[in-house]
């Protein structure tokens, strides 16, 4: 029995979609039934249910974006730094083993040496590093809460897309904002994450951190022309002229764009889509769904 924090979210609903797929049994758990925030209830839902590994998709976003962070940041602090290290201690009190759902938006570019940042690079946009947004800042707090936690997977997921139009598929938000900061990201097919971090569990690969991300980056301007390919060819996109414009306009709170090495998951012989790949796919699911 798995045991699913944070299935009303947006990855949540993800996880809970593949678990039904896979017919996996399992208890998705809301705050509004128990409070899992709170230890002991926490550990007693644990043993009530006998569960054998338990899922944490619980945290603060912000929504539309991170943005609204930055005027939320007791419960924002309270979901990204707080509850994993709750988690934590109720997994190692009654002795299950568990995944948590973090974020790449830790990082901030490239590494010095031109490569995408692995597990073993220190994060690069947190409080410790002083440049960072107010959520980018809490989720990597909720990182280091979890350091040497042993019988514990880190997944990092990257602003996430998929074939399904809403507000918070970047490739919905790619359509939807007036104007475009050209970056460069590595980033996450939101099934295929899901996929990714279940199969860590059932195929048993050493516990530990993983950047589950798509295979390679892509810019913004090579989305919004795979989108022009493959979904809308009329549309047109307005660029900011700098990140510096984007900032004065469009943003209250820095953005991390970066990119991810994902070799360490691929090591273990799960399977990532290459970026390209994943994107397209996505593009043409969506246009066959609204052909239909
Ligand atoms: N969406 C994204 O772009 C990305 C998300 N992530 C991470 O994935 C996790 C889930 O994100 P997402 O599904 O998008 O978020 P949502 O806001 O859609 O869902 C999060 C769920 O977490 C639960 N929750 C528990 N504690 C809190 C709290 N303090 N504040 C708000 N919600 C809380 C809520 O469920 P309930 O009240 O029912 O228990 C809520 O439905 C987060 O940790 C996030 O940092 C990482 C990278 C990208
Ligand atoms: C607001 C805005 C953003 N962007 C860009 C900036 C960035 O590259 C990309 C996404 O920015 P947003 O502000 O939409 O999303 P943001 O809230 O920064 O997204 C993040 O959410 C949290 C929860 C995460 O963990 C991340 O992985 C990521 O998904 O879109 C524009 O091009 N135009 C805009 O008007």
């Amino acid at each position: 029995m798995i045991l699913l924090l944070g299935s009303t979210g947006y990855v949540g609903g993800a996880f809970q979609k593949r678990l039904d797929q896979l017919e996996m049994p399992y208890r998705a758990l809301s705050r509004a039934q128990h409070d899992y925030t709170d230890l002991d209830t926490l550990i007693e839902v644990i043993r009530e249910t006998k569960a054998t590994f338990l899922i944490n998709s619980a945290g603060y976003t912000g929504k539309p974006n991170v943005d609204a962070c930055e005027l939320h940041k007791s419960e924002c602090l309270d979901g990204n730094a707080i509850l994993p290290g709750t988690v934590r201690s109720a997994c190692e009190h009654t002795g299950i083993p568990w995944g948590h759902v973090s974020s790449g938006c830790i990082y901030t570019g490239r590494r010095d040496d031109g490569q995408g940042f692995t597990e073993a690079d220190s994060p690069n946009f947190s409080f410790r590093t002083n440049n960072c947004s107010w959520y980018s800042g809490t989720k990597a707090l909720g990182e280091e809460v979890l350091e040497d936690a042993e019988n514990t997977f880190v997944w990092r997921l990257r602003i996430p897309f998929n074939h399904q139009d809403s507000p918070r598929n970047y490739l919905s938000k790619l359509v939807r904002y007036e104007r475009l900061l050209q970056a460069e990201n590595s980033i996450s097919h939101l099934d295929d994450f899901v996929s990714a971090c279940i199969a860590c569990w059932t195929k048993r690969v050493p516990f530990g951190t993983y950047n589950v991300t798509n295979t390679g980056s892509v810019t913004t301007k090579r989305v919004t022309e795979l989108i022009q390919e493959h979904l809308l060819p009329e549309k047109k996109y307005d660029f900011f002229e700098s990140e510096a414009e984007f900032m004065q306009i469009a943003a209250k709170t820095p953005r991390s764009n970066c990119v991810m090495d994902n070799s360490k998951l691929l090591a273990t012989g799960i399977q990532m889509r290459n970026v390209e790949d994943a994107i397209v796919a996505s593009l043409d699911q969506w246009r066959a769904s609204s052909d239909e």
